[in-house]
Order: C-alpha cells, then structure tokens, then sequence
C-alpha cells in the first residue's frame, strides 16, 4: 500500500482516479507549515501540490520513502528539482490541462487593464459614479508584445489578434518561419520591448528569467505601456515596475502573480494604475479538473511500476518511441548489473554502444537503466533512472554513448563496456525476436545467456577434465546446472564458462571453486 499527501487542495476528479486503487490511500493535509511537513514526509510514497506548498532541500531530505512529487498545474519553481534528482525521485507536472484557462485569463487582464474595469467597479459599488475619471484605450491596432511564446502565449497570441491587436514575440525557439505561419511579428527581446503598448510575460521562472523585465528593460519601452504578468513572480522585476507606474512610464500593470505569495510588500498593489488577482491563471473548474486527473495517472502510473507521461526532472519519451525502446530497458539495467560483476576496479568510464536497429532510436532512456544496473550494486537499490546519470557524474564516472548501425549478426545489440584503471570490461546482449533478452558477448567470448536468474562466469584453462571437475563441485554442494555455455580464445588457451544454475551458490562452493588450479577466476552473479 503506497500513502499519498495531497499538501494542496487538489480536484476531487484527480483524487477520484487514485481512490479507485487498491494500492494507495490519500491523506489530504493542505496547508501544512514547512516545519510540519518536514516532520511528516518520511511516511508518503508520493507528495501531491499545487503552487503554495514549497518542496525545498530540507524536505526531500526527510522524505526516505518519497518516490514521486506529483505538481497539479505548470510551474515547478516551488520544488527543489536538484535535489529531487539527486533523491531518486521523480517529478511530474499537468502541463496542458490549464493552459486555456491561464490564456483566457490574461485576455481577461488585458481587457481589464485597459478599459479600468475593477477600478470603475469599485468605484461604483462604493457608490461613486464616475464616468469621466476611467475613460480607457483600446486595443485595436495596439501592439501586444509576448515573452514566451509555449504554450500559454501561444494561445494569447491566438486570443489577441482575434482582438485586432498586432502580436509580435521573442521566444528562444520561435523562428521566423514558424512566426510567420503563426501571424506574429518574429522579433528579439530588445525588439519586442521597443515596439509593443502591451507587454505580457509566459516563460516559466528559471535563473535566466528571474527579473528579465528589470529598469534595463522599462527602459527600452514604449512610454504609456502595459505591463501583464499571469506567469511567474519574479520574472519582472516588481521594484522596477513600482518605478515604472509611478514615473509614468508605464500606464498601467496587470499582475496575477507575485514575488511572494501570500503578498508581504503591498506597495505595488496600493496604486491605482495596477489590478491584480490572487494567482487565479489556473483557477476554473475545467482547468483544475484537468491537472488533478493529470497528475493523479501520473503519480498512479509511477506507483504502480508504469512509465508516466509527464516526468519534469527526466526527459520524456513520445509513446511510439518509448513503445520501441522500453523492451530494451531490463536488457540494458541486466547488462549492467552483469558487468559490475566481473568489474574488480573503480569504473572511470563507461561506454555504451547501440548497434543495428538501435542506432536510430532515442537510447538516453536505455543508458539510465544500463548505468542503474551498474551503480545498484555498490550504491543500492536507491539508484533509479531518474538519479542514475546524476550518482555516475558525482562517482567521477563519464558515460559516452555510441551508435553503429553493423552489427555481427544481430538485429540488435547493445554493449556496455567498463574501463578502470587496470583495464577494460565489455558484456554484450540482444533481444531475440520471440525468444527475449540474451547476453552474447562477454569481453572476446561468443556466449548465449538468457540474463536471469543465478549464474556462475568461470574463467579457466581449455584442458581436458575440467568441466567434470566443476560439475562434481557444485553437485557436492547440492547445486543443479541448469545450462552450461562454454567458448575459448584458443585449443588450450584461456577460456569462458558461464552457467545458470537452480540455486544459489554459496560463498564455501564459490571459495571451493577458486581453489580447482584450472580456474583463474569466479564470479557469481544473482540477476
Ligand atoms: N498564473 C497561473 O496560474 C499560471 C501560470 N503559469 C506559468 O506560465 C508559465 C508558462 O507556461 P506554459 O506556456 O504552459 O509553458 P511552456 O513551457 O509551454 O512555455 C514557456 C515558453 O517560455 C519560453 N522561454 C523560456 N525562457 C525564455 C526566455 N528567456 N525568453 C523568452 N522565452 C523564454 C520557452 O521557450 C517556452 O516556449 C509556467 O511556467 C508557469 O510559471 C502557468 C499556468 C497557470
Ligand atoms: O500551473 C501553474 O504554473 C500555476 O501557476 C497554477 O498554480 P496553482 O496550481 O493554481 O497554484
């Protein structure tokens, strides 16, 4: 049974989705201060939030049973996705259920702004009838400006040229060809700036962005401009918007987001030219429903041993392509593990290579569960694919990854190879068409092993008696071989025996077997 903290409140149709599954129970606690939730997380599986709740170092630190953090919405600026990582856990987040309802509410905003709607309203409710004081301007001909242009201002976009407005943007991934198609003005930063009466921001809030509308940047704009934050506090700089309003360079803000929520400094929302909403971009109903049913199959899946559709802190795989590569996975992370084995030093370098029908395919995900198999051994079962690359780099450890599409023989194969100090380790396996995974090569040796199960690799002399030898051994210790496979560098050379066998062999049978003078080494490897 996996315990879920719902630490925000969260659409009952997400929590529908895990209350049909006999596996979790959800306790929903919202509005725990840190200290409490810190105090608490030891005991959940997975964590689920909206924006408020801040999922800080201090708290991944205690969360030892945390598998996944589940963010109902888009942002993820409030959890500590370094440190998520570095823990092994996954985050996922509902990136399209709310992008609507944050689009459709900055229009709202753009609207409000410029015709002074909330100021007439309270106005007028506090009974004061005052035509003349909120005359307005339209937006007509105007030029909205967008920063970002994802998802959400995109769709603004879309909303504002339906407004008659000329729309132009600066994205990092916006080309000339794509803004033309979509009927924008291509620009740079500094264009945008320069050129719009509105300003609207949608970029998420990362290092790069954080005040990226700054007094640089108020000061490139147009005099009398607009100003409309539905994103992310911080991404303007609310100290140099306060300048802006109040020099009279900019007519006027919208902001649905702040520095900090709740608001501690109201300078800036004490002025008259500035409406503001309490972080509603993603409150509607159909917005919020979207994203806990989101979030809910995601954190579902993750719990219950499937891939999740919307992994924040690892990169995500199209299903037509995750539909080729996952069968490769458990080849990969049983590779691995094979080679850890036979690996006496500290790996420094890992290579892998991907042959045949896999030098074409997206490997990143077949490297983690390769490089997972290899770190389990020694670091222990914590390591997972959302760390794996994360615990090699800390461990000094390189991974390159290779393709060729030649393979000897096999449709496919994928080799893993480990270099130390004192020299280099390779195991190589396929997927056999119909048959399942095998292990092909190990170092210079053709073998054919299916990767389960317990297995002995014996490296010997090629001389007569000694596979009988070996048989009588292990059947003194009451062990059953289940396959032998056998190959050799030369007649009488060093030579490879692999076997799989009904159960496993204890350290006397494995000490026993170092000491027959024909065999030069033994592992045993459980997989
Ligand atoms: N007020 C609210 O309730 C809501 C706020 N949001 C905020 O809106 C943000 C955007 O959401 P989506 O559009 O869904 O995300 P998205 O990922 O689809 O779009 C973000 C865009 O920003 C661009 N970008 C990144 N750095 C940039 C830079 N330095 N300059 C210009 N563009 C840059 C990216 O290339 C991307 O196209 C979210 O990260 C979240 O913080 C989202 C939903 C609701
Ligand atoms: O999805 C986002 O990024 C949002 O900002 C919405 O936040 P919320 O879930 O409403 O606290």
């Amino acid at each position: 049974m996996f315990n879920i903290l719902m630490a925000d409140p969260i659409s009952h149709e997400g929590l529908d989705v895990l209350q049909k599954s006999e596996f979790v129970t959800v306790v929903g606690d919202t509005g725990l201060i840190p200290e409490e939730l810190k105090n608490r997380i030891s005991e959940f599986d997975a964590l689920l939030v909206r924006s408020q709740t801040k999922v800080t170092r201090e708290i991944i630190e205690k969360a030892i049973n945390l598998k996944i953090i589940g963010r109902a919405g888009v942002g993820v600026d409030n959890i500590d996705l370094d440190a998520a990582t570095e823990y092994g856990i996954i985050v996922v987040n509902a990136p399209n259920g709310n992008t609507n309802s944050a689009a459709e509410h900055t229009m709202a905003m753009i609207m409000a702004l410029s015709r002074k709607i909330p100021q007439a309203h309270f106005a007028l409710k506090n009974h004061r009838w005052e035509r003349s004081k909120y005359v307005g301007v339209e937006l007509k001909n105007k030029t909205l400006g967008i920063i970002g242009l994802g998802r959400i201002g995109t769709e603004v976009a879309y909303r504002a040229k339906g407004q008659r407005m000329n729309v132009m943007a600066y994205d990092p991934f916006l080309t000339e060809e794509k803004a033309e198609k979509m009927g924008v003005d291509y620009g740079g930063f500094e264009d945008v700036l320069k050129q719009a009466d509105y300003i609207t921001v949608h970029t998420p809030l990362l290092k790069e962005t954080r005040h990226m509308i700054g007094p640089e940047a108020f000061e490139m704009m147009k005099n009398d401009v607009h100003i409309v934050n539905c994103a992310r506090g911080g991404i303007i700089d609310e100290a140099a918007l306060y300048d802006a309003l109040v020099s009279g360079k900019a007519a006027g803000a919208a902001i649905d987001v702040l520095e900090e929520e709740p608001f501690q400094d109201h300078r800036l929302l004490d002025l008259p030219q500035v409406i503001a909403t309490p972080h509603l971009g993603a409150s509607t109903v159909e917005a919020q429903e979207n994203v806990a049913i989101d979030v809910c199959q995601d954190v579902l899946s993750h719990l219950t041993g499937d891939l999740v559709k919307n992994p924040v802190n690892l990169s995500s795989v199209p299903s037509d392509i995750l539909s080729q590569i996952e069968p490769y996975f458990h080849l990969a992370e049983k590779l691995g593990h094979f080679l850890i084995h036979l690996t006496k030093d500290v790996p420094e370098e890992v290579n892998i290579y991907y042959s045949g029908k896999l030098s074409d395919v997206k490997i990143a995900p077949i490297t983690r569960n390769a490089v997972k198999g290899l770190l389990q051994r020694h670091l222990g079962s914590h390591v997972n694919d959302v760390n794996a690359l994360y615990l090699a780099e800390k461990k000094d450890i390189t991974i390159h990854e290779n393709r060729t599409s030649t393979t000897k023989g096999f449709t496919n194969m994928i080799t893993v190879e480990v270099k130390t100090k004192s020299g280099v380790r390779r195991v190589s396996g396929t997927l056999l068409n119909g048959l399942g995974a095998r292990i092909v090569r190990v170092d210079h040796y053709s073998v054919d092993v299916m990767p389960e199960g317990h297995i002995v690799i014996i490296h010997h002399q090629d001389l007569p008696g000694v596979i009988g030898k070996m048989g009588s051994l292990l059947a003194k210790h009451d062990i059953n071989i289940a396959t032998m496979q056998v190959d050799r560098s030369d007649i009488g050379g060093d030579a490879i025996m692999i076997l799989t066998i009904d159960k496993y062999l204890e350290k006397d049978g494995l000490d026993e077997l170092k000491e027959l003078e024909e065999i030069t080494d033994v592992t045993a490897v459980d997989l």
